[in-house]
């Protein structure tokens, strides 16, 4: 039995550049990871199945799953022979904008390299991950990185700041495709570089104040709750509120844990799932 953390990300920017002949978006993004997270068992079976068990009733427990795909890959890729049995305790709300399923694919790349004694390096599991989707890379490391190309090129960075970071997700869930449909992308003038340069001198009022996303004000035209839980929280004390992804999730950062817990309690006036963790980085 071999146990793995997936923790939940955030977007501390992302820059939409163009639209690609693919039809992805050429992306900058800065992302890190927060103390909110699922929690993924794997145990070898005797045949050659992959079963996924999850009690969250939305979660696909068949192919459908990430985790399952990951597991997949990595026996397709590492010709290993016999299966898995992979429980996912799921905390990270789902469609939120939070990677959880992305998280949990990488989760089971990591677990199966450990299960299976493989040894391969996190670079190797990286890339081939890329192939399911473009968060999967970022949380194979589940760190901070500066993250391009459709969000698959990684560069780690070291942790930006400490913080508490306060999460409204409010009860609609979005899709990424149609949020990047709707996409102008290019629009506004990128953030990221601004960030990695505050973020590298450990300057939090400088990453606060750079920090943006372009698919904000693209999910907050369809579901104008975000815009207001933005507003709702940083009236309520947030250093910086903003979305992540794309969404739903607004997440608010602030470095004082009296705040923190004063911006939490606020936040559950106005919203039913609120969490308050710590930036892991
Ligand atoms: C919004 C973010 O979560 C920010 O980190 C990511 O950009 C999306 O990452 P993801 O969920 O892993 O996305 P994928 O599964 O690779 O792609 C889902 C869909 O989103 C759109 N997509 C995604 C990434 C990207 N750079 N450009 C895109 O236009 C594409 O229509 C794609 O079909
Ligand atoms: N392990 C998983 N956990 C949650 N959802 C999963 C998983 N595997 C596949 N899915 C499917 O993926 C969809 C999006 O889920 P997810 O929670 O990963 O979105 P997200 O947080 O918005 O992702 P991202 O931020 O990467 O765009 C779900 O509706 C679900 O059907």
């Amino acid at each position: 039995m071999h146990y793995e953390t997936a923790p939940a990300k955030i977007n501390l920017t992302l820059d939409t550049l163009f639209k690609r002949e693919d039809n992805y978006h050429e992306v900058s993004m800065v992302m890190t990871t927060v103390d909110l997270n699922d929690q993924l068992s794997f145990e070898k079976r005797s045949d050659d199945q992959i079963i996924i068990e999850t009690e969250n009733q939305y979660v696909p427990n068949d192919r459908k799953n990430l985790a399952y795909q990951a597991a997949a890959l990595m026996m397709k890729t590492y010709d290993i022979r016999t299966g898995v049995n992979i429980v996912i305790d799921k905390n990270i709300p789902i469609a939120a904008g939070l990677a959880g399923g992305s998280s949990d694919a990488a989760a089971t790349f990591r677990g199966m390299n450990k299960l299976y004694g493989l040894e391969r390096p996190l670079d190797e599991l990286a890339d081939l991950s890329a192939e399911l989707g473009s968060d999967i890379p970022f949380c194979v490391y589940g760190r901070t990185a500066l993250c391009t190309g459709r969000g698959e090129e990684v560069k780690l960075l070291p942790k930006p700041t400490n913080a508490w970071v306060i999460l409204a997700k409010p009860s609609i869930g979005v899709s990424t495709k149609t949020i990047y449909s709707h996409l102008e992308p290019g629009k506004h003038e990128p953030a990221s570089e601004k960030v990695v340069e505050a973020a590298l001198a450990g300057d939090y009022d400088g990453v606060i104040r750079h920090m943006k996303n372009d698919l904000e004000e693209v999910t907050a035209r369809h579901y104008p709750e975000v815009k207001k839980l933005i507003q709702n929280m940083e009236a309520s004390g947030a250093d910086k509120a903003m979305m992540s992804g794309s969404g739903p999730t607004v997440f608010g950062l602030v470095q004082k844990e009296r705040q923190a817990i004063h911006v939490y309690n606020s936040m559950r006036g106005c919203c039913n799932e609120v969490y308050r963790v710590r930036l892991l980085g």
